[in-house]
């Protein structure tokens, strides 16, 4: 079967279904333009939704891919993650290949971002499936006559099977802020990051690839234009305390993240960035 795109919708919301080639399928919803689902040929999700994620644009839908800009996290004055992962985004672009489907989304500053931060935008996330891949792209555009800088990240939700299971690979000697104690920073020695309690990471300048390995659901991680990578696992506690998590959510699920945290992106008027986070099944 050739690829395509249908409009669809997913747990009641507006999405775009991609059916790759070889059987590959990834499901993006306008709302945040954030890929919810992405199965590989062998019929296997590859990215954690949690089964009580919210869709109604209250809060950000908790798994998938959610898009964080123009801030990372609580690094600014901002609401936490910025404001874009919950906003409606427009579909600009869909295009078919014999061995690809890509849609682009964009979403614009409006009256009600300004409110929040003074700046025009124009913001695009391009997701392209392939067999045995994804790309996720965003650029941001500074549409207005003075610069700004932004932080912000990719911040995908990598499903597995049991996160004691998991390991990854190529951090090794990147020097990193440690969130869950005090923002110390420190320098990875491992060479490989397992999880065994509460993970939250920005491992500063990595140039090299990852690889999450998982079994069955392995994946290599790449990313270009951010450069920093953010692990997460909010663990038996943390996951208790978000209420768009089901008890045992933690166990499933694996962030890692292309992110730019440590020093803000600067965007002259006029000129556009791009970051791109890679996930190959391996
Ligand atoms: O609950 P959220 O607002 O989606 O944030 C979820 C998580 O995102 C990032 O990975 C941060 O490093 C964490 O500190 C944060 O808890």
């Amino acid at each position: 079967m050739t690829p395509s795109i249908e409009a669809i919708e997913f747990h009641g919301i507006a999405a775009l279904r991609l059916n790759g080639p070889k059987g590959s399928v990834a499901i993006i919803s306008k709302l945040g333009a954030q890929v919810l689902s992405w199965k590989t040929p062998d019929g296997r999700e590859r990215l954690f939704l949690s089964e009580r994620a919210v869709f109604d644009g209250s809060v950000a839908i908790r798994g998938g891919i959610p898009v964080c800009f123009p801030q990372f996290a609580n690094t600014g004055d901002l609401p936490k993650h910025g404001f874009v992962r919950n906003r409606e985004w427009t579909v600009n672009a869909e295009r078919c290949g014999d061995d690809y489907a890509l849609v682009t989304l964009e979403l614009a500053d409006d009256e009600a971002t300004r409110a929040l931060w003074p700046h025009s935008f124009l913001a695009e996330l391009t997701l392209m499936l392939e067999a045995d891949r994804i790309d996720i792209e965003l650029s941001i555009t500074n549409t207005g006559g003075a610069p700004f800088a932004f932080t912000g990240a990719l911040h995908s939700y990598l499903r597995v099977t049991q996160v004691e299971d998991a390991a990854i690979e190529g951090l090794y000697g990147y020097d990193y802020r440690d969130a869950v104690n005090g923002d110390a920073e420190r320098r990875e020695t491992g060479t490989e990051l397992v999880v065994e309690s509460e993970v939250d990471r920005v491992y500063f300048d990595v140039k090299r690839p990852q690889l999450l390995k998982a079994g069955n659901l392995s994946l290599g991680i790449q990313s270009q234009g951010f450069p920093d990578v953010v692990v997460w696992n909010p663990w038996v506690e943390r996951c208790a305390e978000l209420k768009d998590m089901p008890v045992d959510g933690w166990r499933h699920m694996l962030c890692v993240e292309a992110a730019a945290v440590r020093e803000p992106v600067q965007l002259p008027a006029g000129e556009e960035w791009y970051g791109r986070q890679t996930l190959v099944a391996v």
